[in-house]
């Protein structure tokens, strides 16, 4: 079963498209990783798969709602705890399992520290962390082992080999060996000619 299917889709930052001629799909149990050059466009199908933006062009096929997307910054709340941020996120997703998001990022030493005392790894763990408590199925991250040392990249790749193997999937863009099985999407054949543009817009107004 596909989680996500994306058809002819072009993606676009600032009204100028950026990848085109994008066709792919993502199975449960799939782990597709994204490369390409800085710039070449990878947050910008990441934040398109995760409709924070509209296609440009095409489709993508997938449920929003079966979608966790965890961006550049971690999104954390600096005056709650790690354990309290953790129930504010499980609160709005549904109640999904504290205890083992503490112990698959190895935060259980860290539960009662404010996430604004925290350092910059293990800020990222728990932001990591989130992404087990929102019991969604399509994992789409940007970048998520930045400021992770090694021991937090094996955990990372620990939690996502066993998202997969329960029937999710996940869509990351990193430059990194995480260490699990994935397919590999290099996006830099996909960047969009100068001329692609479709969008009707009115010089006058420029
Ligand atoms: N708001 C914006 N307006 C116009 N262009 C933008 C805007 N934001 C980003 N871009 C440009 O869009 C292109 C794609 O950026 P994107 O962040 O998707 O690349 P990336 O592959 O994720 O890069 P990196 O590996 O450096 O994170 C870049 O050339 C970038 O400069």
């Amino acid at each position: 079963m596909n989680l996500i299917h994306v058809e002819n889709l072009t993606v676009s930052r600032g009204g100028m498209p950026v990848l085109e001629g994008l066709n792919f799909s993502v199975p449960a149990g799939d782990i597709l990783v994204l490369r390409g050059p800085n710039g070449s466009g990878k947050t910008t199908l990441l934040r398109t798969l995760a409709r924070l933006q509209p296609p440009y062009a095409g489709a993508v096929m997938c449920d929003p709602e079966t979608v966790a997307y965890a961006a550049h910054a971690d999104g954390l709340k600096s005056t709650l705890s790690v354990t309290e941020n953790l129930a504010f996120w499980a609160g709005i997703y549904g109640g999904y399992d504290i205890e083992a998001a503490l112990m698959a990022f190895d935060l259980d030493g860290l539960r009662d520290r404010l996430a604004g005392n925290l350092s910059a790894g293990q800020k990222r763990r728990l932001g990591l962390a989130r992404l087990l408590v929102t019991g969604r199925p399509v994992w789409v991250l940007d970048e998520p082992t930045v400021s992770l040392d090694a021991a937090s990249v094996a955990l990372f790749g620990a939690a996502v080999k066993a998202h997969v193997t329960a029937g999710g999937a996940a869509v990351i863009a990193t430059h990194i060996d995480l260490g699990v099985d994935e397919t590999v999407f290099d996006v830099t054949p996909f960047k969009a000619r100068a001329d692609t543009v479709h969008n009707d817009f009115d010089e006058a107004f420029l």
